[in-house]
């Protein structure tokens, strides 16, 4: 079992009937104050550009006028005025040509400076929250929501800031201009408003729900690509290629058809809308009615040459401001999922503890509030910077969620003394390193206490319990990319190359580090995969002594060493274990004899304690472990001499 990074694969992607599916989609779309929210920060420089938007603005629609008076004056043979138009075209044109600069610059950085924040705010959010939720939710699941989701929120996010304001201004003047003008063909031009409005309501709608689906889509194909990638060596060896690129195929295909949906909704919309509506029905009504006007001679031609012009503007601005409402819900659908994410308070045994003792503090009228918001109010936890090492854990019971059902743990009473060794054995599936997940409070338990000098694990700050009070060697020790002074360094507040490597001196690590290629030097590659299984052993144990914490958890921490080098590893182990309290799995019964105790357990409970000695001459189940173990050693020994035997017959 994984210890530290122990996660599982469940699909992320609950089946549900669709009245279920309707109404979880309905949860995970983000309302608007959480989208508006998020800029908040940004309002300063949203702000700076709706200035350059509003003093660009008289020069920005002054470029229509400009040249229909110019085409007016050519028509009516006034060289003068011709000649003046042109000169303000062009000046009013290099003005806003320098302000849209400012516009485009501070919106765009805006909305860079908002993913930033959402990005770290989301990953934050995601390495802190319990590891139940980690447990039941892949990480291929996570990572397409903080690459993919956050991208098309952005995306999304720089249309509305962009354009939204900057569209309605404009609007606001082309309209203002157009009933100056003549407010008869005003009429005619903003008539097209209202079903437009309606056609971008519906679309926008029918967008923000298949942005959800596309993006769960997206995130469910991403979970399966990065799980196989992550796995490639086992995908090789088990020639399951075919069967990887099968189901990554097909969940492809899902975001391929829901991507081909919104492609036909949006060649409707864009048809109905753009083409039909605002492309023809508008300048054709204008031409329409103006023409006759200006026939009858009651509207200037250079009247209806400004109106054709503005309403190319309109067409442009009215689409942009469109647009940006279906992008704001399209964007609270792409981004339910982040808002989901952000908001969900992690369950830890922290939270929780700290929740619990508020509501109690608070009932007996301690504290003037209990709101959670409010961390300044809240029960502090404890930030121990020295530990004496004594673990108890009392009349403890637990089942993991992903199996409610299921008890692992029954009744487990137990208490390691400060610089105690106690060695736990007992079958496969028994339950021993659930016992370490409890002690590092990854997990809450459904009954009983687990305490760590007197007081519950979930009351430590959780940096002072995983790194002074506290040091694990997993199964399956996992390493992250780097050298291997930077494994050893790992969340350590130590950065001091020296202090390192003395400390690793201090206890001894050194010794079982010398057959390393390029020492503390050496790369270690993506979850150690540079490394042999024993390497990434002794690096891990290195890790955990060089912190030196009060109490080391060693769950078969030697399995993958060579009898040499567990000889070299257990020495410094020995060192290291002196004078600090340590609890050690083990499958090795040769090793466990000379703990102080040892705690045999069968199906979730303690069945036996003590000496080796005692619980020999008890003749229970360890008595029956050891028996089994000593005939499989026989075995082992006779087998080299018998193979000879075997051959020379
Ligand atoms: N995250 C999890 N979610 C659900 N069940 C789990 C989880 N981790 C472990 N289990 C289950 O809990 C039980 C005890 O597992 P545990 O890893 O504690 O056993 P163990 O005694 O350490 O086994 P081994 O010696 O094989 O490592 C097993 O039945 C296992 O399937």
């Amino acid at each position: 079992m994984e210890v530290v990074d122990g996660r599982e694969s469940f699909p992320c992607v609950e089946e549900e009937d669709e009245e279920g599916a309707t109404k979880e989609e309905e949860e995970n779309v983000a309302s608007w104050a959480e989208l508006f929210g998020l800029a908040r920060p940004e309002l300063k420089w949203i702000g700076l550009g709706c200035v350059a938007l509003l003093v660009r603005l008289p020069f920005s629609l002054a470029s229509p006028h400009f040249q229909s008076e110019a085409i007016g004056a050519a028509i009516n043979g006034k060289g003068g005025k011709l000649r003046c138009n042109v000169i303000l075209l062009v000046a009013t044109g290099a003005v806003n040509g320098l302000l849209d600069f400012w516009n485009v610059f501070l919106f765009d950085f805006s909305k860079a400076r908002l993913l930033r924040r959402l990005r770290v705010r989301l990953f934050s959010a995601m390495l802190r929250q319990d590891r139940t939720y980690l447990d039941t939710t892949t990480s291929g699941w996570l990572a397409s929501r903080l690459v993919a989701d956050t991208a098309e929120m952005g995306n999304d996010l720089t249309w509305v800031f962009r354009w939204s304001i900057e569209s309605a201004v404009r609007i606001s003047g082309i309209v203002a201009y157009m009933f100056y003008r003549d407010w008869r063909l005003a009429c005619v031009a903003v008539a097209v408003v209202p079903p437009c409005t309606a056609a971008n309501y519906a679309y926008g709608v029918w967008l923000r729900r298949n942005a959800a689906r596309v993006q769960a889509a997206l995130a469910a194909a991403g979970a399966a690509s990065t799980e196989a990638l992550a796995s490639s060596r086992t995908v090789a060896a088990c020639a399951a290629e075919e069967f990887e690129i099968a189901r990554y195929a097909k969940l492809v295909l899902a975001h391929y058809s829901l991507s081909v949906a919104q492609a036909i909704a949006q060649a409707a919309y864009y048809m109905l809308c753009y083409s039909i509506l605002v492309g023809a029905c508008v300048p054709a009504a204008l031409l329409w009615v103006g023409g006759r006007e200006v026939a009858k001679g009651d509207v200037k031609p250079s009247v209806l040459i400004a109106f054709m012009l503005y309403q190319g503007q309109l067409l442009e601005y009215t689409g942009q401001l469109l647009n940006s409402f279906t992008a704001m819900l399209k964007s609270s659908g792409s981004g339910g999922e982040v808002f989901k994410l952000l908001r969900r308070a992690p369950r830890t045994p922290h939270a929780n503890y700290r929740r619990h003792h508020d509501h109690r503090v608070h009932r007996v009228g301690l504290s003037s509030s209990c709101d959670d918001s409010d961390d300044s109010t809240r029960t502090p936890l404890l930030a121990a910077t020295a530990f004496r090492g004594e673990v108890e854990f009392r009349n403890v019971s637990f089942a993991y969620a992903a199996r409610p059902g299921q008890a692992v743990l029954r009744d487990i009473t137990l208490h390691a003394p400060p610089a105690s060794q106690t060695a736990v054995v007992g079958a496969s599936g028994s339950g021993k390193s659930t016992l370490f997940q409890l002690v590092l409070a990854f997990y809450e338990p459904t009954a009983g206490a687990v305490l760590l000098d007197n007081a519950p694990v979930a009351s430590y700050d959780p940096a002072s319990l995983r790194t002074r009070a506290l040091g694990i060697v997993g199964q399956e020790p996992v390493l992250m990319d780097g050298t291997v002074l930077d494994n050893i360094l790992y969340g350590s507040s130590r950065t001091d190359r020296e202090v390192a490597v003395a400390a690793a001196k201090v206890a001894r690590a050194h010794t079982f580090l010398a057959d390393l290629p390029d020492g503390y030097d050496t790369k270690v590659g993506e979850r150690g995969a540079f490394l042999s299984g024993g390497q990434k052993q002794r690096v891990a144990i290195a890790r955990a002594i060089a912190r030196n914490p009060a109490v080391l958890l060693l769950d078969e921490a030697t399995s993958a060493l060579d009898a040499e080098s567990r000889a070299a590893v257990d020495e410094a182990l020995n060192a290291a274990t002196r004078g600090r309290t340590t609890l050690a799995i083990t499958h090795n019964l040769a090793a466990v004899r000379d703990a102080d105790a040892i705690v045999v357990m069968d199906q979730g409970a303690i069945v036996e304690v003590g000496a080796h000695q005692d619980l020999l001459d008890a003749r229970g189940l360890y008595a029956t472990l050891v028996a089994t173990d000593r005939r499989l050693q026989l075995v082992k020994e006779q087998q080299p001499g018998e193979r000879p035997a075997g051959n020379s017959r």
